[in-house]
């Protein structure tokens, strides 16, 4: 990475999303002395992690920065305040990579100029290595700028590059949002085992257990969601019973479809 103490890559909020990309980073063996961490509200477990890596924090820019890299993770909603702060430290070669939903390249340009910037839609699995980033460059960003973007978000997840800006807000939907839908699963799931009957931590550990581990064959697996459903459900038995009503008419499909529909129009609205 091209990062250093003279052109930092710089962290504008480190919640839980820029707080995940940063642990995931850390464990990957980026170089602490080249980050600055900009959060004016730092958790006790932030300032914590950052005191244990060495990592410089301050609670907004110090005057004289010159990033290399500006990372903006930061809420949408506050993001006409903490934008002009944050152009003194922005160079005309300095890459702006956000991951806010809803903010639009628009936006960042008018803050900044034209630098080049990318619009990214990462999620919290980057904690583990197991993220996926969706990018979408606008065309100032160089070849080298888009490879080492690529290279820092692989390092955590897979990557894909998007040709629309449009996409962003679906991909916001679909993978964004997405792990809260698998991890409402698990509640729902052990929810369900309880009324049925089973011990409340019992079933908790149950659900964990199988999100995770079909999570993980999934991962693993060359074959298709559908193929390792199939694997699961024996003619006429249990998982079939099961299905019948997921696959219903009115079963999660049309769900998980007004589902991802209202989180685009939310993605859309935060755009202003
Ligand atoms: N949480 C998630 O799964 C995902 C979040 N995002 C995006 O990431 C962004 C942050 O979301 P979360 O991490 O969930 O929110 P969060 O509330 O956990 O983190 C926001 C952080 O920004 C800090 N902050 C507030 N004012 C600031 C300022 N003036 N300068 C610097 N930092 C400031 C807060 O102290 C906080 O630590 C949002 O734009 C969201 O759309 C994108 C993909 C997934
Ligand atoms: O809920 C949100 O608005 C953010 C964007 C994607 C995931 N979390």
């Amino acid at each position: 990475m091209r990062f250093s103490r003279e052109r930092p890559f710089v962290i504008v909020g480190a919640g839980k999303m820029g707080g995940a990309m940063l642990a995931g980073w850390l464990s990957r063996g980026i170089d602490a002395a080249s980050l600055l961490v900009v959060d004016p509200n730092p958790s006790d477990d932030l300032k914590a992690f950052l005191a244990q890596h060495g990592i410089v924090h301050a609670p907004v820019v110090p005057a004289g920065t010159r990033a290399a890299l500006v990372l903006i993770a930061v809420k949408p909603q506050i993001m006409g305040s903490v934008l002009p702060g944050l152009a003194p430290a922005v160079a005309p070669d300095t890459l702006v990579l956000s991951v806010a939903a809803g903010t639009p390249v628009r936006a960042f340009e008018a803050a900044f100029g034209p630098v080049p910037i990318i619009r990214a839609m990462p999620n919290t699995p980057a904690m583990v290595g197991r993220g996926v980033t969706a990018l979408f460059p606008t065309p100032a960003v160089s070849d080298p700028d888009r490879a080492m973007v690529a290279e820092l978000l692989s390092a955590v997840g897979s990557v894909e590059w998007l040709t629309s800006e449009d996409q962003i807000d679906l991909v916001t939907a679909v993978s964004g949002s997405g792990p809260a839908y698998v991890f409402l699963m698990a509640e729902c799931l052990a929810e369900a085992g309880r009324k049925a009957g089973l011990p409340a931590d019992l079933a908790a550990r149950l659900a964990e257990a199988t999100v995770s581990g079909a999570g993980e064959l999934l991962f693993r697996s060359d074959d298709t969601p559908a193929v390792l459903r199939q694997n699961v459900t024996s003619p006429n038995g249990t998982t079939a019973a099961a299905l019948s009503v997921l696959m219903a008419p009115d079963g999660l499909q049309p769900l998980m479809d007004a589902a991802v529909s209202a989180a685009a129009q939310r993605a859309r609205e935060l755009a202003g």
